[in-house]
């Protein structure tokens, strides 16, 4: 078949596709005066992972899964912004792994804010300028971000975890420079450079002049100004700041990812995959954590996740984050948490929330 003939086959689809997206789009519009009219929150992150899964099970190729992904990523985006407007708060500044996780989670017809610190992002959220706020809280290799949990158990924040989402830490070089040789100074994030250590001494040489940066996206900004010099930044702050990545995956461990809570009012129906986070104390004796503990055990539930922050009331008194697999609305899960409040101080729940796909 000719070029000419093919083309005329892929507009005709394309009519198709739009024609399609169309209808979707005015089936979710009714969708959204009737949540208006229920007040539900018109992010349904149980309802997005559903479409997901079955979208992946339907999927036969050629496409790959992740192509398929970032296609629905950016139709959900559209179509939610059909219903509302969303505000999503996250770390700033622009072009950082925070806005990364806040585009994979609400695509680009968001309202993306970045906000300076973990406390501000919880701020507008609880003041009502953002909707949602995309905030870090552990890394596969450097472990928790303690300011994230600390806004739960320390500040007392009423906002709920509603969903995760787990971005994979990609490190590039981005240069004016045409070829390696030329950089005399590299701008990076001092955590940037410590994860891409061994492929700058192999490539760059130990030569280099190595200049902090308080974020990968700063690094960028202040490289961008200066074409013998580079940044070790992200593929996004490299577009917001015109400067062409010259290698791309220059990090060390390609297994490294950092995984994002999405913090905001919604609390999300049992989607058949998920999480629960909650935090506990026990008392300062013998055995009573080894007991609080059991209730998993008993009722069959995984743990995920498990961390202890100092109380900072009393020396040597401790919290502990868990997160566990299921719903808190989901029997099983009901009777764990029950029976681990018999053997606790307290126990609140920051949220459960759809596992991340
Ligand atoms: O099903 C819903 O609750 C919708 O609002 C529709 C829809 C969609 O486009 O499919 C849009 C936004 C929600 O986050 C989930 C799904």
């Amino acid at each position: 078949m000719s070029l000419q003939e093919l083309r005329r086959q892929i507009d005709a689809l394309d009519a198709q596709i739009l024609d399609l997206l169309t209808q979707r789009a005015h089936v979710v519009q009714e969708v959204g005066h009737s949540k208006t009219r229920t007040q539900t929150k018109f992010f349904s992150p149980e309802r997005e992972r559903q479409i997901f899964e079955r979208l992946e099970e339907a999927n036969r190729g050629p496409l790959p899964p992740t192509a398929v992904r970032a296609i629905f990523r950016e139709i959900l985006s559209g179509m939610r912004a059909l219903e509302a407007q969303i505000r999503v708060a996250h770390l700033g500044p622009a072009g950082t792994f925070s806005h990364q996780a806040a585009l994979d989670k609400f695509g680009t017809s968001s309202e993306l804010k970045a906000a300076d610190t973990i406390p501000d992002v919880f701020a507008l959220v609880e003041r009502g300028e953002a909707d949602y706020g995309v905030v870090p809280v552990e890394n596969s290799t450097e472990g928790i971000v303690p300011y994230t949990l600390d806004m739960f158990h320390e500040k007392g924040t009423r906002l709920k975890i509603c969903a995760e989402v787990y971005v994979p830490v990609v490190h590039n070089l981005a240069t004016h420079a045409e070829t390696l040789a030329d950089i005399q100074k590299l701008y990076a994030h001092p955590q940037a450079y410590a994860q891409s250590r061994n492929w700058i001494r192999d490539n760059i040489g130990t030569s280099v002049e190595v200049v902090d940066a308080t974020s990968n996206s700063k690094a960028a900004l202040l490289a961008a100004a200066d074409p013998t010099s580079a940044a070790i930044t992200t593929s996004i702050a490299s577009e917001l700041y015109a400067i062409p990545l010259l290698a791309q995956h220059i990090e060390d461990s390609p297994h490294n990812r950092t995984r994002f809570l999405v913090i905001g009012e919604n609390e999300p129906q049992p989607s058949g995959k998920d999480k629960t986070s909650i935090f506990f104390s026990v008392q300062h004796r013998a055995g009573s954590l080894m007991r609080a503990m059991a209730a998993f055990d008993a009722h069959d539930i995984n743990l995920t996740m498990i961390e202890s922050r100092p109380t900072k009331q009393l020396p040597w008194e401790y919290v502990f984050f868990i997160d566990i697999q299921g719903h808190h609305k989901e029997a099983q899960v009901t009777r764990a948490l029950k029976l681990l409040e018999e053997h606790s101080l307290f126990v609140t729940i920051l949220g459960s929330y759809p596992e991340a796909n």
